[in-house]
């Protein structure tokens, strides 16, 4: 039993290993940091005997070096529960021989063949008899982020799926999103990744588009049809467990939308150092400070921003310290309301509605469902418009619970309705439309490469200089819709796409820089880097101060692989097949016009 288990939302599952969550065991190895990164925390062999061991030695009392014999003696690597499938993908695409530069094409081909590295199952039959991994059971393979990440993750999965379907991938795409709806039905949600220690939170509700992307290019509408009901249970997770009530202080009015929304009582165990040092290191937090920061950094881990200063107290956050954790002891996250999450719930909505008027059948109860997802849409718009929506700022802003406040700082999260068609009526004249991408245009200018996460030097990876693929896509995705709305208007704003564009290329180079620089060779084409001694990385996120560099900060190094930067990048090439590969030895630049 353990003394502080990981407690979770409401009635779902939890983390109850004695080896991977709260409890003595972990808390004696990790504090006693005998990995360079807390998540290494791999295979052990059969519980009963480990822990009686662990007892043998100590428990908490054992010293660094006992608990370093004991950690080699009865856990296997890290990676043993896994198996690399070694899949070989077909040879390339129609789109990719529309590519016209040969440097990149060949690059894309090597990033379609790439896939095969990211391509496991998880293989716990095959370990030591009675050996036991953190693995979640995933029937179907899938495809890894890339370097610590070891298992599969949600909101990186819909990138990647994007790329797997561009790959001609679509079995493996469909098993991905079936692994998904398994967990739905065993967890009542999916976990923020494929790990026990990831059950006590979700991560953005991405579920929904994933099917509708797997669909756009299948036409599988068996497949939607048979999700439904899996779907409608995921939706019921998230209000259930996120939904707050806020009233609009001009009318008094009340609106209801959602946040990310943890009850967590422990550090994260596959960041339990940190998370420790946050909370107690030449700190006087009473017990419910506590509390209330693990839960917050659990919420902040949900939103896939761990972490940034979106997630903070303070409306213009403190710099950080070196490790960031003066900062993260601001964190306020279950008190902002995000408009990236409540844009994604309105697509579930939408989504939800318009399938159950599709394949519900004539029953009463699909149209009941139908019914209640469209009114569900339009309650959550008009909330976004009154409580998220600023008219002088154009733009959509989380809104801060505890200062009943709107976040007018930029960030791409403000970019997700315009991407996801989460625009109330209003808002979609050319008066605001034409304004939405200003702060945009001042990122880009302002920096060199691709668009930052926010104006802030934190030190918080979800801060400035770094900028993320996934943010880049949702960026690309609005400026594309808005265009087309204003298009609609018979209105011309002739500065959008070829922003558009701009960021395409920078977001290529920097990705295709960023691999030479770090050994990436094509025969024949480009010779590997001077001194270069790896064979090419394809970075997790970059640096927006330059074109080809690395990002940083945050709790862990730089990871790569990488799952949804390849997903984006292929995604870029099939629109704009024209780009042209830099010379990424001498200084790059992508001016907007
Ligand atoms: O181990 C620390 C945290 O790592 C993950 O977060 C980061 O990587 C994920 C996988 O690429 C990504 O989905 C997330 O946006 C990143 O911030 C993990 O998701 C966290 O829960 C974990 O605590």
């Amino acid at each position: 039993a353990t003394s502080h288990q990981q407690s979770n939302t409401k009635g779902f599952p939890s983390c109850d290993s004695p080896i991977y969550c709260e409890g003595p065991l972990l808390r004696a190895v990790q504090l006693a940091e005998l990995f360079p990164d807390s998540k290494t925390f791999p295979t052990s062999k059969p519980v009963d005997k480990v822990l009686s061991i662990f007892d043998s030695i100590g428990g908490s009392n054992a010293t660094k070096d006992e608990l370093r014999v004991f950690v080699n003696e009865n856990f296997l690597s890290a990676g043993s529960d896994l198996n690399k499938l070694n899949m070989t993908i077909p040879k390339p695409l129609p789109w990719v021989n529309e590519i016209q530069d040969d440097e990149y094409k060949n690059w894309i081909e090597y990033l379609h063949q790439a896939w095969g590295d990211l391509i496991f199952e998880f293989n716990t039959a095959g370990l030591c008899d009675g050996c036991v991994s953190s693995t979640l059971p995933a029937k179907l393979p899938f495809v890894v982020p890339g370097g610590r990440f070891r298992e599969f993750y949600y909101w990186d999965s819909f990138f990647v799926i994007k790329g797997l379907l561009l790959s001609n991938q679509n079995e493996l795409a469909k098993g991905m999103i079936e692994n998904f709806l398994d967990f739905i039905q065993e967890y009542g949600f999916i976990p923020n990744g494929a790990r026990i220690y990831y059950l006590n939170r979700s991560q953005p509700p991405f579920l929904v588009e994933m099917v509708r992307a797997y669909y756009e290019t299948t036409g599988d509408d068996s497949f939607v049809k048979k999700a439904l009901p899996t779907l409608d249970k995921e939706y019921t997770f998230w209000i259930g467990n996120t939904t707050v009530s806020i009233a609009d202080s001009v009318s008094g009015k009340r609106y209801q939308l959602n946040r990310y929304n943890v009850e967590n009582t422990s550090p994260r165990p596959e960041s339990y150092a940190e998370d420790y040092k946050t909370a107690y290191d030449g700190t006087n937090f009473t017990t419910t400070q506590v509390i209330d920061l693990f839960s917050d950094l659990a919420a902040g881990a949900e939103s896939g921003w761990d972490y940034s200063s979106r997630w903070s107290k303070n409306r213009i956050p403190e710099v950080g310290d070196k490790n960031g954790y003066a900062i993260l002891r601001t964190l306020n996250t279950r008190n902002i309301v995000p408009v990236d999450l409540n844009a994604l719930l309105w697509s579930m909505e939408s989504n939800l509605a318009e399938w159950h008027t599709k394949y519900g059948g004539r029953s009463s109860r699909s149209a009941k469902r139908a019914n209640y997802y469209k009114k569900q849409a339009n309650k959550r718009l008009d909330a976004m418009e009154k409580i998220l929506w600023n008219d002088e700022e154009h733009m959509f802003c989380d809104y801060n619970l505890t200062s009943k406040t709107q976040a007018i700082e930029f960030s791409p999260a403000s970019m997700y309705p315009f991407w996801l068609n989460a625009i109330p009526e209003r808002v979609k004249s050319p008066k605001h439309l034409t304004h939405v991408f200003d702060q945009v245009r001042d990122a880009l200018s302002k920096y060199p490469g691709i668009l930052t996460t926010s104006l802030f030097n934190t030190t918080m990876q979800w801060d400035w200089p770094n900028g993320w693929p996934p943010l880049q896509y949702i960026t690309m995705q609005a400026m594309l819709n808005v265009d087309n709305l204003l298009n609609k208007q018979n209105h011309k704003d002739d500065t959008i796409l070829p922003m558009m564009y701009t960021l395409a290329e920078r977001n290529v180079a920097t990705a295709f820089c960023s691999w030479y620089k770090t050994g990436g060779k094509i025969p024949g084409l480009l010779s590997k880097y001077p001194g270069a001694t790896d064979d090419g990385h394809m970075f997790e996120k970059f640096d927006v101060t330059n074109i080809g560099g690395a990002g940083s900060g945050g709790e862990y190094t730089v990871q790569i692989g990488f799952g949804w930067t390849n997903g984006v990048t292929m995604w870029l090439f099939e629109l704009f097949p024209n780009m042209t590969a830099p010379d990424c030895e001498s200084s790059v630049t992508y001016n907007l016009s």
